[in-house]
Parts: structure tokens; C-alpha cells; sequence
């Protein structure tokens, strides 16, 4: 067991400026087993978020429900949570081993062989073995990492809270305790929030990642969900890399009307937008920017500034107007700075928000596994 239902939770904070709004009327529901991600930009109210549900930081207003019963006001202790921390929090004068013991001895009434059975096991998952006599000082940034995870492990804990627990790491050890973590998660079922300000580790990791910003729930849903119907331009901008391009248009008389260029609509998509009128956002990902071949209905004229090639792609940085833009072009294109060049890109790749609200109101066409219709082309 380990459902977590977060009932309009509100955390404000007094301080000497006067009242900070730290969260918002968070609303949201983590099934057992699942593996939540829990991501915005630094501030936004993830670690207060975190904090709420583990008891370290009491809720303004409120409920947090674990397995139907609100353990809003209950201790940390009576939660059956175990949280896995930055900074390991590990005690530095013991070992591995007694770091990984500690909790159990001092909560549970568990036999000492049983308890040191346990801990040689857990040890023996996140690959501690011929390291649990040494102390973290003794320890690689990765090893005290995996010392952390096995410490809340053998706790047989119904979550782990997990509060940025890789951030500590080097790119490419951080990447592959993604995948262990995730793998352990699998392996053990047990119910995981994590928080980090990285949207690739929101991308890669979690079953849902349930995106904050300013204290407030934006969106929650797959990975793949969000990232290609965003339900609005903050989290159209937040999940990707590169980010989605963002340009300032209007709707008339069936085009998409930019400073420097207009967009011909076809006539669904042209009667959706009839009916609101105003000012939009359109959003295209880098990827969905091609070179025009001459045959596109809808060209653009750009300049090029910096080609990027990384191998397979180059991300090709452009201006149009007095604002610049990111491509991914197949390949090496070899462009000098300042050749002009047309790009084009297809309606289906198109998405609308609404200038005043930043509200969704069109996004890419998907096909029913989940990648966009240009990307199966
Ligand atoms: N104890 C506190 N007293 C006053 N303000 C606080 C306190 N803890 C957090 N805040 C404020 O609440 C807001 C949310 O903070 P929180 O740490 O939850 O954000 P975060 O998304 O986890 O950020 P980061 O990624 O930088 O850790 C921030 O504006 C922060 O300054």
C-alpha cells in the first residue's frame, strides 16, 4: 500500500517582507506503486511540497491522506515514509553498515542478526557489498548516494520521498543511477516522489510528473503527455530540449498573422480560433522546423546565427525579425552566419496559446502511440 492523496495543500510562509505563498491549492492523487516526479524551477515549491508530505513542515491549510487515513498532523516517524535527501544526511562517524542499521535499531524491536541479514541484502541490490565497513569520508559521491538509498531501503518503508538525490553527482554517474534508481523503484513497487529542477530527469524517470511553477500545480500526466499537449505555454517551454519556439501572432481572415510573415490555416483548425479571436503564442519544437524544399504551402525567411552541429542533428540557431529561434536540422547543415535561408514547418506540429491566459487552445496532432504525426512520417 502507499496511495497519497494531496487535498488542496497550502503552505505560506511569514516573512519579513510579510506572507510568501510557497504552495498553492495542490490537488493530486499518487497511486500505489507509481513513480511520481515532481518538477518546476528553483522556488516553485517542490521541496516545500516534499516536506508537507513527509511532516518536516506543517501545511497552512490542507490534507494529506496516506492509504485513506490523514496523516496531515501525524509525526514524521508515523508515516512509514523514508526520504532520501541531497545531501545524503548521512551520519559521517559511522559506517555504511551502521548508517544502513541505525533507523532499524532504533525504531523496531527486530532481532540484531535479522536486522544485519537485512542490511547485507539491501547492500547487495544497490551494489554495497565491499563497502559497508567504511565511512562515508571513505566513500565516492555515488557509493554514499547508493549507502542513502539503502538506508531508506531497508526500512521497508510505503514511499520513498526522494528531494533532488542525485544532484550531487557527475553527469554520466547521475545518468546511471537514473536508471538503477528506477530499476530499484520497479524491482521493490514501492510508491516514489521525486523531486527534481531537471526536466530530463522528470522525462526519463517518472511513470507521471506533475510540473509546478509559483507554487502551483500546471500540469500532471505521462512524460509523453506533457510534453506534447502541454496544457499551457509554461509547461510548453519547461518540458523539451531545446526548448519549444514561441512567437507572437494573431488570428485574421484564416492565416496566423506574425510580424514578419503569415501562416495559412486550414479551415478546421482556422474555425477553432474564429470564436476567441485575440492575440496567440504559437509554439513550435525545434525539431518540427525543416528546411523548405520550395513545395511548402508556408514558408518563413530566417537568418541564420550559429550552426551547432551535435552529430546526428545541429541545432541551428535563427532570426526572424528581431527575435531568434532554435532548429534541429538532420544532419550537418552547413550554413555561414548570416545566409538566409526558409524554413517551413506543418500545421499538425503547430501549437496555439492564448497570448492573455497562456492556455493551450491547439496542440500537435498525436497519433495514438504517442509520437507526433510528423515524427512517424
Ligand atoms: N522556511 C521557510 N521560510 C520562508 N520561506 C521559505 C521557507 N522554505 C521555503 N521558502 C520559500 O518558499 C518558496 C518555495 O520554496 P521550495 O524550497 O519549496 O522551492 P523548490 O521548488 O524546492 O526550490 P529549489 O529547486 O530551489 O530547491 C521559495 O520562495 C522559498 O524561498
Amino acid at each position: 500500500m502507499g496511495r497519497i492523496d494531496v487535498r488542496n495543500l497550502r503552505k505560506v510562509f511569514s516573512t519579513g517582507d510579510g506572507d510568501l505563498v510557497a504552495v498553492d491549492d495542490l490537488d493530486f492523487t499518487i497511486e500505489d506503486g507509481e513513480f511520481l516526479v515532481l518538477v518546476g524551477p528553483s522556488g516553485c515549491g517542490k521541496s516545500t511540497t516534499l516536506r508537507c508530505i513527509a511532516g518536516l513542515e506543517r501545511p497552512t491549510s490542507g490534507e494529506i491522506i496516506l492509504d485513506g487515513e490523514d496523516v496531515t498532523h501525524a509525526k514524521p516517524k508515523d508515516r512509514n515514509m523514508a526520504m532520501v535527501f541531497q545531501s545524503y544526511a548521512l551520519y559521517p562517524h559511522m559506517t555504511a553498515r551502521e548508517n544502513m542499521s541505525f533507523g532499524l535499531k532504533m525504531t523496531t524491536d527486530m532481532p540484531d542478526e535479522e536486522i544485519d541479514e537485512r542490511v547485507r541484502e539491501v547492500a547487495e541490490m544497490t551494489g554495497i557489498e565491499a563497502n559497508l565497513d567504511q565511512k562515508p569520508g571513505e566513500l565516492s559521491g555515488g557509493q554514499q548516494q547508493r549507502v542513502a538509498l539503502g538506508r531508506a531501503i531497508v526500512r521497508d518503508p510505503e514511499v520513498f520521498l526522494m528531494d533532488e538525490p542525485l544532484s550531487n553527482l557527475d553527469a554520466k554517474l547521475r545518468s546511471e543511477m537514473r536508471t538503477e534508481l528506477q530499476n530499484l523503484q520497479h524491482d521493490f513497487g514501492v510508491t516514489t516522489i521525486y523531486v527534481t529542477h531537471d526536466q530530463t530527469e522528470a522525462m526519463t524517470m517518472g511513470d507521471r510528473i506533475a510540473i509546478l511553477n509559483d507554487g502551483e500545480l500546471q500540469q500532471i500526466g505521462t512524460p509523453l503527455e506533457c510534453y506534447h499537449t502541454p496544457a499551457n505555454e509554461f509547461v510548453a517551454g519547461f518540458i523539451g530540449s531545446p526548448s519549444m519556439n514561441f512567437l507572437d501572432v494573431r488570428y485574421q481572415d484564416g492565416q496566423l498573422v506574425h510580424d514578419e510573415f503569415s501562416y495559412d490555416l486550414s479551415p478546421e483548425v482556422a474555425e477553432t480560433l474564429n470564436a476567441t479571436g485575440s492575440g496567440y503564442v504559437l509554439g513550435i519544437r525545434p525539431e518540427d522546423i525543416h528546411i523548405a524544399t520550395g513545395d511548402e504551402q508556408n514558408t518563413i525567411a530566417t537568418t541564420v546565427n550559429v550552426v551547432e552541429p551535435l552529430g546526428d542533428v545541429a541545432h541551428v540557431n535563427i532570426s526572424i525579425g528581431d527575435k531568434t529561434y532554435t532548429a534541429s536540422i538532420d544532419g550537418t547543415p552547413n550554413y555561414d552566419p548570416g545566409t538566409e535561408i526558409q524554413i517551413t514547418f506543418p500545421e499538425r506540429e503547430i501549437h496555439l496559446f492564448e497570448a492573455d491566459s497562456g492556455d493551450a487552445v491547439k496542440n500537435a496532432a498525436i497519433d495514438t502511440d504517442g509520437r507526433t504525426a510528423d515524427a512517424q512520417a
